[in-house]
């Protein structure tokens, strides 16, 4: 299935580090090696050997370890060689040309990986979950993407598309032999095996917003009145000072956004500009982000400074979001009489009182329909709910039409169509065009 050629890259991260890796696979990996190597193509299996890499003239690029892994038993399914050299920029990328001179080709992104994929080492929501790996923050985030990559998401999708498969087949059995009507005993029983199906696809569906906060973060935003302390919050919540705090109203005049973990959830944290009348054009573009920002949240901390009464402490018309927490800061300056709603959290971003409690109402609000954070969580992401939605959609027309008695041929219709689309899940059914949209997102060298 592949092209049959060797394809080489930098596996590590680029930059200065003591040692780099350089991965080679494809059927001609030894010979490519060997030849940089000035040795003879035999490489003892999974076996760092000590050699040197030398230029055509047969000077000394480096001294390198080489592991070699005979295919099939390699990440990639092919022959790959790994070739473990000093980590300067300069030498890594002169082992390489030498590499690419001596036969390789750069590897395009996750091109190692789409490799194990054809190779039947990875399906796609395995592959998908490497590069959720790399890229996760947190631990919950780190652990879903341990459970996708053991194929626990594949496994349940090949599973609702094997019972499909059956309904389908006995479906087929009355296309075959048109005389014969649907008995209603039978038609019963294959809307049952049918609404077991869709029961599996909303319990996945259900874990699409755990799987984007696992990716992206929880969108928090933080706004209220200027000078509240909104940009203090954001720093004391990230344990250092990312944004300027200053006793001048209107400091923040755009978004500023960061990660940050609390309690394990990890948070995409926005700090906006403050909600009032603009004076300036800056500033009013500043008031429309935030507002933009705040329409687009999962959770809104309402900053308000508690010494103020509320209705000098609260912008007038607030965004809606669907959660909110409403934080009287400043308590170390004393509270206003006139606040007594009991949610209210009271913090002080100078000496840090009620952080933790914040913190863990954060962790309470985080919690998303069904899906809870505990274990052996699978997460999806947009890829697979987009693919699970449409499914549960064509198997819907199909138990409508079998409902209506209508011709089999067009319940079979709708019902292959929502098994294709579970198929394209774990990648069974071939489309290339979805490969190419998920390996370009990899990094060079994956
Ligand atoms: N040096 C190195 N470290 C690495 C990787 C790598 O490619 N090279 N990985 C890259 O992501 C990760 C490990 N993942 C891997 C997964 C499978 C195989 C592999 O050789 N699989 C064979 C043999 C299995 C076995 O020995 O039991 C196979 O599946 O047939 C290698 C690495 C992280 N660390
Ligand atoms: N006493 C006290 N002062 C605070 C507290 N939090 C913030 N401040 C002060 O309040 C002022 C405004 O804080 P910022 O964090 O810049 O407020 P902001 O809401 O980001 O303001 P803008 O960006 O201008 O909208 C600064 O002088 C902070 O030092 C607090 O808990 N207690
Ligand atoms: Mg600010």
């Amino acid at each position: 299935m592949m092209g049959g050629d060797t394809i080489a890259a930098l596996a590590t991260a680029g930059g200065t580090g003591a040692v780099a890796l350089i991965r080679v696979s494809g059927p001609d990996a030894a010979a490519v090696v060997s030849a940089a190597c000035g040795s003879s193509p035999e490489w003892p299996d999974r076996k760092a050997v000590l050699r040197t890499i030398r230029d055509a003239e047969g000077g000394v690029i480096d001294q390198v370890l080489v592991t070699f892994f005979h295919g099939p038993r390699s990440y990639t399914g092919e022959p790959v060689a790994e070739v473990a050299t000093h980590g300067g920029r300069f030498v890594t990328s002169q082992v390489l040309r030498r590499l690419l001179d001596c036969g390789a080709r750069s590897a395009g992104p996750g091109e190692f990986t789409e490799r194990a994929f054809f190779n039947g080492k990875l399906d796609l929501t395995q592959a998908e979950a490497v590069m959720d790996l790399i890229s996760a923050q947190s631990h919950l985030a780190l652990r879903a993407a341990h459970e996708q990559l053991e194929g626990r998401l594949g496994q349940r999708t090949e599973g609702l598309r094997e019972e499909l498969i059956g309904v389908v087949a006995q479906l087929e059995a009355w296309i075959d032999f048109p005389e014969e009507d649907i008995d209603p005993a039978t038609g019963e029983a294959l809307l049952a095996r049918m609404a077991s199906v869709t029961e599996g696809i909303r319990s996945l569906l259900s874990t699409a917003d755990q799987g984007r906060v696992l990716r992206e973060g929880l969108r928090t935003v933080i706004c209220g009145l200027p000078n509240a302390g909104k940009s203090s919050l954001l720093n004391a919540l990230l344990g250092e000072d990312r944004a300027i705090v200053s006793d001048a109203a209107g400091t923040t005049r755009d978004t500023i956004e960061e990660m940050l973990v609390v309690e394990g959830i990890p948070l995409r944290v926005v700090d906006t500009a403050g909600l009032r009348v603009a004076e300036g054009e800056i500033e009013e573009e500043g008031i429309r982000r935030t507002r933009k920002e705040a329409g687009r949240a999962d959770l809104l901390i309402v900053v308000a400074d508690a010494s103020l009464s509320p209705d000098d402490a609260l912008p007038g018309d607030l965004p809606d979001a669907p959660r909110t927490i409403r934080v009287l800061n400043k308590v170390d300056l004393g509270i206003h009489p006139q606040w007594n709603d009991v949610e209210d959290l009271q913090v002080s971003c100078v000496d840090g009182a009620g952080l933790g409690e914040l913190r863990g109402r954060i962790r309470e609000l985080a919690e998303f329909g069904e899906a809870d954070w505990g274990e052996h969580s699978v997460a999806i992401n947009a890829r697979h709910r987009d693919r699970l939605k449409r499914a549960e959609e064509a198997l819907d027309r199909a138990a409508d039409s079998l409902r209506a008695q209508a011709d089999p041929e067009i319940v079979a219709l709708d019902l292959r169509e929502s098994l294709d689309l579970l198929g394209e899940i774990a990648g069974r059914v071939d489309t290339e065009e979805i490969l190419g949209s998920i390996f370009s997102q990899f990094c060079i060298g994956k």
